[in-house]
């Protein structure tokens, strides 16, 4: 189960250079800044964009070997735009009938119930488009690509064009897509937010070209790529709620490795969540601090230290257990009177953990 990616397309002052093994299952985000190159690869993956010397296989279905290329209709594919492209004039309900109706009956493997109901769209069926709110029809244009049973969704930044709010209450949905359908995913964003809550496996892309892809933990703890994510640089790690303190509405949740208190986000214990530690947000001490606002307190074994994008800035990986990663960023100055070296058993203070989904 992979999706093989390889694709060169020249265009004036733009190269496209990308040669990816993927997952064939799960979230992979294509994550970089604006002008990168992630919407070409999405369009070459569609088939949209002819790239004559490309390698596109979804799931051992070959969708292009070199000149040998599906045309799009024929890729069983769902993409779904920044703007959701719907007919204004038709109810919800003829616009899902269109996604269906483009599928032969033997090859459906989206009910039509299911849709409806992991989007959460049924009382809009016979609404027109026309007056539905963002995310409304963003979850209706998500609901349409999964009737045509895709083997592939393909997502380019669909929140794009949401306020923070909307974008809060439309995540749940992609994030029950990805529990409970097994479609994989590739999605387009230039959000860390989004990527840390719903990916699995990230391509971190720049100028054309991959700088780096991996599962989605492991690549964000690489020290040679915050210098590219800037002020988001951080890991994200999955963990299990523990306990729920209900005087001071705080959960502690369980990571290999450790355990660390955040704000209570209403989960029952038992549920796995993803939490998010950014680099600046992590301090590091040669002793347990007890005289501390801060909640959190890991000991931890520095793990690699790096450059940072500023010749005052150093960037610290930071093993906890076995298998669990941080990044701390702090001034080279504080790093050399630490005495940081790798190897060396040191405190992490953890100033903000962020419940992330
Ligand atoms: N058909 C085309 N003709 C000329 N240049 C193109 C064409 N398609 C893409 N490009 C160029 O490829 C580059 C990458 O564009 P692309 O839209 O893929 O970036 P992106 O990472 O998706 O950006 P954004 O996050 O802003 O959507 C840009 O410089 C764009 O001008």
């Amino acid at each position: 189960m992979n999706l093989d990616i390889r694709f060169r397309q020249d265009f004036p002052g733009f190269t496209l250079d990308v040669d990816l093994q993927l997952p064939g299952r799960g979230v992979t985000a294509l994550f970089g800044p604006s002008g990168c190159g992630k919407s070409t690869l999405l369009r070459c993956i569609a088939g949209l964009n002819a790239a004559p010397s490309g390698r596109c296989v979804v799931n051992g279905e070959v969708w292009q070997d070199g000149p040998h290329s599906l045309p799009t209709h024929q890729r069983r594919l769902g993409y779904v735009f920044q703007e959701p492209q719907l007919f204004a004039h038709l109810s919800v309900s003829a616009n899902l009938q269109y996604g269906r109706q483009r599928t032969a009956q033997a090859q459906q493997r989206v009910a039509w119930e299911r849709a409806v109901e992991l989007l959460g769209i049924g009382h809009l069926l016979e609404r027109r488009t026309a007056g539905l709110s963002g995310g409304e029809r963003q979850r209706i244009a998500i609901a349409r690509a999964l009737l045509t049973s895709p083997r592939l969704l393909l997502m380019d930044e669909p929140l794009a064009a949401l306020d923070q709010a909307r974008k809060n209450e439309f995540m749940p949905y992609l994030e029950r897509l990805h529990r409970e359908l097994d479609i994989p995913v590739v999605y387009v964003s230039h959000a860390p937010d989004e990527v840390a809550r719903l990916a699995d496996h990230i391509v971190v892309m720049e100028g054309g070209r991959s700088l780096a892809s991996g599962p989605l933990a492991e690549t964000l703890a690489r020290v040679d790529l915050p210098i590219r994510l800037g002020e988001d640089a951080g890991v994200v790690l999955e963990g299990v709620v523990v306990e729920r303190d209900a005087a001071w509405s705080l959960a502690r949740v369980a990571f290999p490795g450790g355990c660390l208190w955040v704000r209570d986000g209403g989960q029952e214990k038992g549920t796995t969540v993803r939490i998010r530690i950014l680099a600046r947000d992590v301090s590091l001490a040669l002793s347990p601090a007890t005289d501390t606002s801060l909640l959190n307190s890991l000991p931890v074994v520095v793990d690699q230290l790096a450059d940072d994008s500023h010749p005052a800035l150093a960037l610290c990986r930071l093993r906890v257990g076995t298998s669990s990663s941080l990044l701390a960023r702090l001034t080279r100055r504080s790093a050399a009177a630490l005495g940081l070296e790798p190897g060396q058993a040191v405190w992490a203070q953890i100033k903000a953990v962020a419940l992330i989904g």
